[in-house]
């Protein structure tokens, strides 16, 4: 008999992954990489951006687990993160409590349901907590291992790229240009992801800035590629505007994404704080 997967496809700013209750039903334990692998593909899965599980957690009120398309886990994921919120909040797992806590490989952030629509969630907050900037916990290989690169030079194939690197428990490379309509996200963008000077990639960002507040947005990421929305890429992206003196600290900033728009404020306490919308696209069973 064919084993069947209940599944949810949401997306945020057009960034879609399949989402797993492993909350409310009784989903077998497989090997996620290749499930990642197999839903995420257009053409013989269900088409995705890759897998998130939500699950039950002992350290937050709900835990969430991030596969790329091709499989790798990541550590955090902004999109996703507002997703599960979504998904937790909708199917009545947090009792009407509009804040909870959400598990992630890099540590507890606070999710805050901002608006509803027909009493599910629309518009959800992230405390996303503190970017980190050294080297070493990009990580970027670098013989000053506690060195924030903030526009640091990255040569490849006879051109440098300036970069500041924000890890948001993920690793993000952010790249300033003068037009996000001319930003080379498949080729600088990918090439980049591999390089040998990130042990474990990373995810590129091309930014425009429009004024101090308001900011164009392109993306290549670590494992799925070019998507149309990278939440911890945007939280980067704020913090970089920042920490190069185009943005002021504990403002909003607008990002506008391939997708979509998001909020992104980089707070006097150091957090920075993502605020955006989370859909649901369809729900089924996948045949496995
Ligand atoms: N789209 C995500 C990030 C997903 C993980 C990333 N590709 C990585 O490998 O770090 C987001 O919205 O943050």
């Amino acid at each position: 008999m064919k084993r069947t997967l209940p599944f949810v496809k949401m997306e945020a700013l057009g960034n879609n992954y399949i989402y797993l209750d492993c909350i409310g039903e009784d989903l077998p334990t497989l090997v996620w990489e290749d499930v990642a692998v197999d839903v995420s593909d257009r053409n013989t899965g269900i088409g995705s951006d890759g897998l998130i599980l939500m699950m039950p957690s002992t350290k937050a009120d709900l835990r969430m687990r991030v596969f790329n398309m091709d499989g790798s886990e990541a550590k955090n994921c902004g999109n996703g993160l507002r997703c599960v919120a979504k998904l937790f909040f909708d199917r009545g797992y947090s009792n009407g409590k509009k804040q909870f806590t959400i598990e992630t490989l890099s540590g507890v952030v606070i999710a805050t349901v901002i608006s509803t629509a027909r009493n599910e969630a629309k518009t959800i907050e992230i405390n996303m907590g503190y970017p980190q900037l050294e080297a070493e916990q990009i990580p970027f290989l670098h013989e000053q291992k506690n060195e924030p690169l903030i526009s640091y030079p990255l040569h490849m194939d006879n051109n440098t790229w300036h970069a500041t690197m924000v890890s948001m428990g993920n690793p993000h490379a952010v790249i300033f240009v003068d037009s996000i309509a001319k930003a080379p996200v498949e080729t600088v963008g990918k090439k980049l992801a591999t390089d040998v000077r990130f042990p474990e990639g990373v995810n590129v960002e091309f930014v425009q800035k429009v004024s101090e507040s308001e900011y164009h947005f392109a993306v290549w990421e670590r494992g799925s590629g070019r998507t149309r929305a990278c939440g911890t890429g945007a939280c980067a992206a704020g913090v970089a505007a920042v920490l190069l003196g185009h943005a002021n600290r504990d403002e909003d900033l607008l990002i506008h994404l391939e997708g979509g728009e998001l909020q992104i404020r980089w707070n006097a306490e150091g957090e920075v704080i993502m605020t955006g919308d989370a859909r649901i696209i369809c729900a089924g069973d996948y045949y496995m």
